[in-house]
């Protein structure tokens, strides 16, 4: 089977940066981008590559290496399932809010849906890719429902979860540690091998049975925010004993069995899929009946959840048991630095602690729009949109941000920060000049020395 036609449902996080750097890399297949979002859609085909809906380093580069050579963006989801060879699902899978496993179980009804609209739309033999992340099985489900409505041509599922981080996700894709493909159909799989081994070495193309390439995603994702929360579990016992998180984490990422990365301490990790990921694995255990694995994994959750409070409870501790009326900056809102991405962000709940407690929070992030963290503060229900609004300000300028504030919290790892003029910051704040660093971001900035009152995470 040799594809020259691919339609990705989902422009997303996911389906923009993934399937352009295909189009990138495959200049004889034509790749089309689909979605319901006709803003979002418009926004991919701006010309204006500052105005892409998602920010990521390089990828304004690939898009406008391929948009109109071979990488189309639109809304005509019927049409580009109809043309193509092979049709990537790559729509959003959030937790449910609703019904049976409300707030564990991810909410499958964009899958269902695009199931149901491409067994109508197409009238050719296609290969089905999940690209969004699943709970195991569900390639049973979508096989029942393309069989069972589809118009008598045939269907082949396979599983490519995909493993980018966002903020380096053109990277991650242009150099993956491994391209996992999950399927029973071998001329199926062969299939989207030869896409990937345009440009990833073959050795790292591995072939798995679809379950194992399902449950491998969830699982990734857990070991990842495991290691996270055991480093932030360790943040808290650094902090009482006089040892030092980073010191500490160096020490044991040196030991090869441990390895280096992912033990940065911090506030909490966020972004759209830790936590729902787990909560599925959870969910799925569950449903098993395996009340001691499940019960393993939502520890790493209760972690996280007790990390970004007690970030929060220490800052009002700190400030002489009150916050009311005191004006705190917050330098980032985005859940890592280089995105402009905020799901599930620490900032979001630290915020919302601190409002509780009548703070006024003013927020400086050089890639979150105000609108979003209006928007973030007002889904979680806490106060009234006017009460958010009256509390909150958004700022562009960071030093607007910081003038006479009682606080700075570093919620966020941007480079920039570390460049700014501490000096005059000071100079502008209310004394004591408290300084939160839920990154560890700024420990060689020596800000003891300039005269900030610093707590950082871990030390
Ligand atoms: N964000 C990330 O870094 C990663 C996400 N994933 C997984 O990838 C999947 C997608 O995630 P994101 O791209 O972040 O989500 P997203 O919310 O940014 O994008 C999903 C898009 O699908 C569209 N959509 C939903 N139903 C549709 C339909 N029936 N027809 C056409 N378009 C439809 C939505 O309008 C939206 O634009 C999720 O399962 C997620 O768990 C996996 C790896 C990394
Ligand atoms: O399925 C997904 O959505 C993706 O989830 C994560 O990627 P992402 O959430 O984009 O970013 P990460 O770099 O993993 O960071 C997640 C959170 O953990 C935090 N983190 C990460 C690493 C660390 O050492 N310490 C730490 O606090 C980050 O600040 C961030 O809030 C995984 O790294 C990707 O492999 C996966 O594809």
């Amino acid at each position: 089977m040799k594809i020259s036609k691919i339609c990705c449902i989902g422009a997303g996080y996911v389906g923009g940066p993934t399937m352009s750097v295909i189009a990138q890399k495959c200049p004889h297949i034509t790749v089309t981008i689909v979605d319901i979002n006709e803003k979002r859609i418009a926004a991919w085909n701006d010309p204006d590559p500052a105005r892409l809906p998602v920010y990521e380093p390089g990828l304004a580069e690939v898009v406008t290496e391929a948009r109109g050579r071979n990488l189309f963006f639109s809304t005509d989801v019927d049409g580009a399932i109809a043309e193509a060879d092979m049709v990537f699902i790559s729509v959003n899978t959030p937790t449910k809010t609703y019904g049976k496993g409300k707030g564990m179980a991810a909410d499958l009804k964009y899958i269902e849906l695009c199931a149901r609209q491409i067994a109508a739309a197409a009238n050719s033999d296609k290969i089905i890719v999940e690209k969004s992340t699943l709970p195991v099985r569900t390639a049973e489900a979508l096989k029942s429902i393309l069989h069972n409505t589809g118009n008598g041509v045939s269907f082949h599922i396979l599983s490519n979860p995909e493993f980018l981080a966002e903020g380096t996700a053109i990277q991650d894709l242009h150099d993956p540690d491994r391209v996992l493909i999950g399927g029973e159909n071998p001329e199926a799989v062969q299939a989207l091998v030869d896409v990937y081994a345009s440009w990833v070495p073959r050795e790292r193309i591995l072939t798995t049975n679809l379950w194992s390439s399902e449950l491998s995603k969830l699982t990734a994702n857990a070991f990842l925010a495991q290691r996270v929360s055991s480093i932030n579990a360790i943040s808290e016992l650094c902090e009482r004993t006089g040892a030092n998180v980073d010191e500490v984490a160096r020490a044991i990422g040196t030991d090869s069995r441990i390895g280096g990365k992912f033990l940065r301490a911090s506030v909490g990790f966020g972004g759209s899929c830790f936590q729902k990921d787990i909560l599925n694995l959870v969910y799925i255990a569950r449903s098993y009946g395996l009340h001691e694995v499940a019960h393993y994994w939502e520890q790493v959750i209760a972690m996280n959840d007790h990390q970004k409070r007690r970030f929060a409870d220490n800052i009002v501790q700190t400030m002489y048991n009150t916050v009311s009326g005191k004006k705190i900056a917050f330098l980032g809102w985005a859940f890592k630095k280089d995105t402009n991405d905020t799901r599930e962000s620490a900032a979001i709940y630290v915020a919302d602690a601190l409002l509780s407690e009548e703070a006024r929070i003013v927020v400086y992030d050089p890639k979150v729009s105000a609108g979003q963290v209006y928007a973030d503060l007002d889904y979680l229900g806490t106060r009234s949109p006017e009460e958010n609004r009256r509390l909150v300000a958004v700022v562009n300028d960071p030093y607007e941000a910081t003038g006479s504030a009682h606080a700075v919290a570093v919620l966020t790892e941007w480079d920039e920060f570390k460049a700014y003029d501490w000096p005059r910051i000071k100079e502008g704040m209310m004394k004591p000049a408290f300084l939160f660093d839920g990154r560890k971001l700024l420990a060689a900035n020596r800000l003891p020395d300039l005269g900030f009152q610093y707590y950082a995470i871990g030390e």
